[in-house]
């Protein structure tokens, strides 16, 4: 069973963290508490069986370091000793990964949290701001990431730490608002009937887009992939491409715009996931921001709100590791989330 932790205690180093996402699995490991993350290159789940199988071959494999602890953030509810992965066919079975890897002690954390812990812990060296407001430095945050799903993640500060606020964002009604919208979204692929924010606003949303307008117009739709489709849309070589980043990035802009009036996130709206940074251009185009604002009776408020675009390629990683080597830094919970071999 998962052990309660109320209070945290220092993770024996050395400490793997990772980031386990639908397409990617992402690895470091930390020597101590002082050293940079030593990296290793990238996963692609589909390609191993399950996380243990990724670890040992990937990581162990290639170095005599042997982790003691691990910090995994994956994407998936956290709910006992066997936490099945949302968007992939992965298992992670803590126990089983103490006795096969080796590990002392394992905490999980969910994926968006690990993202919100990054939003800390990177300089906006690694950012790219799209528009204008100003970062209240401990006012609310929101991090919102399109990637193979759309992950929601809220950040709050209270008693002198950063409390990462988790959630399922990324499912909530997403209706049409403009008389072209209305044209579109009749033909989105909806699940059970409803039409939720990751129906759009992922790499599977994009094709969702492109083949509901293709469908309105009554063209052909030839693109396959979301790459395919933002390639042509950024190039404007082919109209309904274009159309689909246009109607993803409005629709960005009011999720986040939703989720900034939830959070009161004064302290800015973190764009990160694999998507965003390779869209930049079109979010600098100022239907974004208008999305982002157009919120009566709170648009002044909204103007003020900086949204910043992570460019850093690893960057929950790096809010992982922070957190392994400062832990009282940040309010996580990790009852029933850390599992430590007596
Ligand atoms: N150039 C591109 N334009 C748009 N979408 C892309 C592009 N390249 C990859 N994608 C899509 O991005 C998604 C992967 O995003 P990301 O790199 O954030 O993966 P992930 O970490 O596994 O995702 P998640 O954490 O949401 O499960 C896939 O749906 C992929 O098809």
């Amino acid at each position: 069973m998962a052990q309660s932790s109320e209070t945290l205690s220092m993770l024996k180093f050395p400490v793997l963290i990772g980031d386990i996402g639908g397409t990617n699995a992402r690895f470091a490991l930390l020597v101590d508490s002082y050293a940079e993350p030593r990296e290793f290159p990238i996963v692609q789940t589909a390609d191993f069986a399950n996380i243990d199988e990724a670890i040992q071959a990937s990581i162990l494999d290639r170095t005599s370091i042997m982790p003691r602890s691990a910090v995994l953030a994956v994407a998936g509810p956290i709910d006992g000793d066997e936490v099945e992965l949302t968007n992939c066919d992965w298992v992670v079975r803590p126990l089983q990964m103490q006795r096969t890897l080796g590990l002392e002690d394992i905490v999980l954390l969910n994926d968006f949290e690990a993202q919100a812990l990054a939003v800390v812990a990177l300089g906006e060296e690694h950012m790219v701001k799209i528009g204008a407001g100003e970062a209240e430095a401990t006012a609310g945050r929101v991090v919102l990431g399109p990637g193979t799903g759309l992950g929601v993640a809220g950040l709050i500060h209270a008693g002198r730490t950063w409390i990462p606020v988790p959630g399922e964002g990324g499912h909530m009604d997403m209706g049409p608002r403009t008389p072209r919208d209305f044209e579109v979204f009749p033909h989105i692929e909806r699940i059970e009937g409803r039409i939720s924010g990751e129906q759009l606003l992922c790499g599977r949303g994009l094709v969702n887009v492109y083949r509901a307008i293709a469908k309105a117009d009554g063209t052909e739709a030839t693109f396959t992939t979301p790459a395919e489709i933002t390639t042509a849309g950024l190039a404007g070589s082919d109209p309904t491409a274009v159309e689909t980043l246009e109607m993803f990035v409005t629709c960005l802009g009011r999720i986040a715009g939703d989720l900034a009036l939830v959070f009161m996130s004064r302290g800015g709206v973190y764009l990160t996931g694999g998507i965003a940074q390779k869209i930049v251009e079109a979010l600098k185009h100022p239907r974004f921001r208008a999305a982002f604002e157009d919120k009566a009776p709170h648009s002044a408020l909204m103007k003020a709100i900086p949204i910043y675009v992570i460019t850093h390629p690893l960057a929950a990683l790096t809010g992982l590791a922070a957190y392994a080597r400062t832990p009282a830094r940040f309010g996580v919970e990790t009852r029933g989330r850390r599992w430590t071999a007596a």
